[in-house]
C-alpha cells in the first residue's frame, strides 16, 4: 500500500476534528483547518495553519478534505463553501456518524472530479484516549478514483491498529440504528433521570451511571442527528400503525406491569 504525507484540511475544528487532527499530525502529515469558531490560537502549538477564509483554506491545495462538522449543519456548511475555488480533483472524506445522509449531500454540491469517502470512526475522544487499536473505522468508498490517496487516507487508521470495515452506507445507517442510536437515547434517557451513583451500587447500575456519563459528554447536536439523519433511527422509536405512531419499549413495558399488576398498587 502506497503511503506518503498528505495535506489534509478540516473541515469543523470542533471537538472531534481536534482529536482525529492529533494522531494525524503524529503521524507527520500536514494540517489545516478551518471552522465557524476562530481557532487560529489553538492551532498555533499545533502546528496546523487555520483559516478564517473558506476560500483560502479550498485553495490551499489539499490532498484531502476532512468534513468534522455536524451532522446538523453538514448541508449549511456544504452550501457556503465556494467550491470553484478548489484547484483540482480533492478527495473529500466525512467522518458523520449517520451515513446515508453526508453520502447524499456530497454526491450532490460537490464537482464531478471531487472523489468521495464516507467514513465513521466507531470512537471519539473518550472511547479513543488510550489509542485507537481494536477500534472499528467504517468506510464506503463512495467515488473513487485516485487509489493511491484513498489508500493512504485509510492507512492513517489501519496504522494505528483500528479495525477496518467496509461498508455500505445504508448498511451503517441499518446497523448503528439498532446498536449506536439507542445507546445514545438510552444514555440521555438516563441523563433525564437524573441518575447518580448511590453507596450501594451494584455492577448493573454502576453502568448505567458511566453510559449516562459517557453520552452527556457528546453534543446535543450529535444526538439530534443520529436521530433525524438516519432513517432507521425513527423505526427503533415509533411502532408505526393505522391511527399513528406510538412509542416502543419502556412505555410498553411499563403499561404492561401497571395493567398486569393495577389491583395491587398502593
Ligand atoms: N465525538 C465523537 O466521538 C465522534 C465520533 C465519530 C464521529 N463523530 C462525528 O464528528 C462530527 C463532529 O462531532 P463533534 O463531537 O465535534 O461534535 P458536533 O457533532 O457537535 O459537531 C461540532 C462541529 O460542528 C461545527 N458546527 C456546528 N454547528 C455549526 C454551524 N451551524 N455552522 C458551522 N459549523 C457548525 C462546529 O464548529 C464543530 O466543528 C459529527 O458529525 C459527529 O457525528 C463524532
Ligand atoms: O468515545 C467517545 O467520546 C464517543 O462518544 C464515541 C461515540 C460513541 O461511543 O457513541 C460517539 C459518537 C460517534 O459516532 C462514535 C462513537
Amino acid at each position: 500500500m502506497s503511503t506518503w504525507s498528505l495535506k489534509i484540511g478540516v473541515v469543523g475544528f470542533g471537538s472531534f476534528g481536534q482529536f482525529l487532527a492529533k494522531t494525524m499530525i503524529k503521524q507527520g502529515h500536514t494540517l489545516r483547518a478551518t471552522s465557524r469558531t476562530d481557532y487560529s490560537l489553538l492551532c498555533l502549538p499545533m502546528g496546523i495553519q487555520f483559516f478564517r477564509d473558506v476560500a483560502a483554506f479550498l485553495e490551499a491545495d489539499n490532498d484531502v478534505i476532512l468534513v468534522c462538522t455536524s451532522i446538523l449543519s453538514l448541508s449549511e456548511v456544504l452550501s457556503s463553501m465556494p467550491l470553484t475555488c478548489l484547484k483540482r480533483s480533492t478527495l473529500f472524506v466525512d467522518v458523520l456518524s449517520v451515513k446515508e445522509h453526508p453520502r447524499n449531500l456530497l454526491i450532490k454540491v460537490l464537482p464531478e472530479e471531487s472523489d468521495i469517502l464516507c467514513t465513521h470512526p466507531m470512537f471519539g475522544p473518550d472511547s479513543g484516549k488510550d489509542g485507537w487499536q481494536d477500534l472499528t473505522f467504517v468506510y464506503d468508498k463512495v467515488r473513487i478514483r485516485d487509489e493511491a490517496i484513498c489508500s493512504s487516507f485509510l492507512h492513517i487508521f489501519a496504522s494505528e491498529g483500528c479495525r477496518m470495515l467496509q461498508m455500505s452506507c445504508e448498511e451503517h445507517d441499518k446497523i448503528a440504528a439498532k446498536s449506536q442510536f439507542i445507546t445514545h437515547t438510552i444514555g440521555r434517557t438516563l441523563a433525564e433521570m437524573d441518575i447518580k451513583s448511590t453507596p450501594i451500587d451494584t455492577k448493573g447500575f454502576h453502568s448505567l451511571v458511566q453510559l449516562k456519563d459517557t453520552t452527556i459528554r457528546d453534543s446535543f447536536d450529535l444526538y439530534s442527528g443520529l436521530f433525524l439523519h438516519n432513517r432507521f433511527a425513527v423505526q427503533e422509536v415509533w411502532n408505526c400503525h393505522p391511527d399513528g405512531y406510538f412509542p416502543k419499549y419502556s412505555i410498553h413495558y411499563c403499561l404492561l406491569v401497571l395493567g398486569k399488576y393495577r389491583h395491587s398498587l398502593y
